[in-house]
This record gives C-alpha cells, structure tokens and sequence, in this order.
C-alpha cells in the first residue's frame, strides 16, 4: 500500500475500543500453534490497558476462547475466539452453537490422513490444518480441507491464513464479532481500533474503518489497514507505553506507528 493510502484518522472523537488479534500481532508466529511464547508482562500490560480504557478490550482471535485464556492467565479478558464462532465476555459464560456432530469426523479424516508434517489442530467447534512445517504437503492440505469443507456443507466455510486453512461455521468472522462487541457496553460509542496481522484480520479492519475507526496492520503484506506497525515487539513496545500512561497511540500518522 502506498504511503500517500495512510490516511491520518486525526484526533479521536471519541474513547477508543482496543480489539486486539493474538498470533502474529501479541505474539510472534511459532513453528506450531503451541510453540508461541507469550511475554510475561503481556497480560498485565492488556489489564492496565483494559483499565484506562474503561473495559473497553477484547481479544478477536481464530484460537478457542479456552487457549486465549490459558495463554493469559490469571488475568480474564473479553474473547471472540476461532474467528467470531465464540464469545465470551468476562464475568460471563461461554456463547457458542453447539458443537456440530459431523465436524468431530472431519477431525478423524483429517487425522487419520494426517501426515508428513502436516498439523490437524482440533478447535472443538473448528478445525485447522497447518502445514508451516510441511510446505510441499500444502496442496494435500488443500485438498483434505476442501473435500471436508464440501462434505460439511453450505453452513461452513474455508478460512485462508498463514501456512493454514481452518474450517469454521459459515457466519463466522472477525467483523461480525467487533460489530457485535461494538453494540455492547463498554464498547458501544467508542470508536473501534482493529490490530491483526493475517487475512482473517481483513474482515475486522473493514468493520472499523467503516464505523470511522483505525484499522492496523502488524507486520508485511497487503492489507487494506490503514496504519502498519513493524512486528509483534514493536506492538507489545507500544502497549506498554499507553499501559503506563502514554499518549494513545494511532492518533496521528506518527512515523513510529508505520513500518
Ligand atoms: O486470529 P489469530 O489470533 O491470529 O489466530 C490465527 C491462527 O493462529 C494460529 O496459527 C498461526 O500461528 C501459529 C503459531 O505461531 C503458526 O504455527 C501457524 O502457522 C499460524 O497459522 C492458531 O494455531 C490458529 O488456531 C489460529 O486460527
């Protein structure tokens, strides 16, 4: 994207909402999705952070609810998980549809295929293969998920990301969940910041920036994002700025905020 599309939102008219992405925007992409290291400050850094801003935080993220929390714990944080399937706010149970009997096959093909360095990562009410560590097996992976996706039916849908395609529920995605956050108390009336890194992340940078809100994108690629900041420690960097009282950050087109 060129520099003249970074457009400068200008001051805020109103408190933000922090919607935050968790792999490859909190933390660095690992070789499996048990492999990211978390930075032990991260969590108290998003609570601080969730305090100045009123509550108004949550995580937007393709991982379960479950893995999120267990990444932050002790700390509790409003999830959308496995791209908006999930909802749940703190202080409050689990929203879901009940989990689909006929993805638990899915998950034994895919399992039963799974080979070569190929990683089926089961989600519960979704289901990933990744093939980070295998990527000749790449089309193979394709073809499972495709094969899958067609004998789910029309109430599923293939979602692209990085070295990974993930089955999910149809109605499912990152837009939809900020919007529906964005109806609720303490995000409604504030204006939405969106930071994530990946394709699925397209759908939540759409949503804010038409509610005239600032959209980020952390890292490389294209991307309609308006803003670009470098990498996950340049994020976390800022984070802890704001957490301990600096300025906000993507106020104005600062040089720091941009790769
Ligand atoms: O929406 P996100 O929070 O960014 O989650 C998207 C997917 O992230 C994970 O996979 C990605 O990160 C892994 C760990 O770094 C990496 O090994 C993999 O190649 C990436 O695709 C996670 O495993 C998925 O469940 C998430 O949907």
């Amino acid at each position: 994207m060129p520099d003249d599309d970074l457009t400068p939102p200008g001051a805020w008219t109103s408190p933000p909402a922090l919607f935050l992405d968790f792999d490859g925007t909190l933390v660095a992409i690992a070789p499996t999705p048990d492999a990211v290291e978390v930075a032990p400050d991260l969590a108290g850094v998003l609570a601080r952070l969730r305090a100045r801003l009123d509550g108004a935080l949550a995580i937007v993220t393709g991982r379960p609810v479950a893995a999120i929390d267990d990444f932050l714990a002790p700390q509790r944080f409003d999830v959308a998980g496995l791209h908006g399937a999930e909802l749940r706010l703190v202080g409050e149970g689990l929203r879901a549809r009940p989990a689909a009997p006929a993805l638990r096959d899915s998950v034994s093909r895919l399992r039963a295929a799974e080979a070569g360095g190929l990683v089926v990562e089961d989600k519960g009410r979704s289901v990933a293969v990744h093939w980070r560590l295998a990527p000749r097996r790449e089309e193979m992976a394709r073809i499972m998920m495709q094969r899958e996706a067609e004998l789910l039916g029309p109430g599923w849908r293939l979602q692209e990301g990085k070295s990974v395609l993930e089955l999910l529920p149809a109605g499912a995605s990152k837009g939809a969940a900020i919007a529906g956050l964005m109806t609720r108390r303490p995000y409604a009336g504030r204006t939405p910041i969106f930071i994530g890194d990946d394709v699925t992340d397209e759908h939540g940078f759409a949503e804010v920036d038409a509610a005239g809100g600032v959209s980020v994108r952390v890292g490389p690629g294209e991307s309609r994002a308006r803003r670009r900041i470098a990498d996950p420690a340049a994020l976390l960097a800022c984070l802890r700025r704001w957490a301990a009282g600096g300025e906000p950050p993507f106020q104005e087109d600062r040089p720091e905020d941009r790769s």
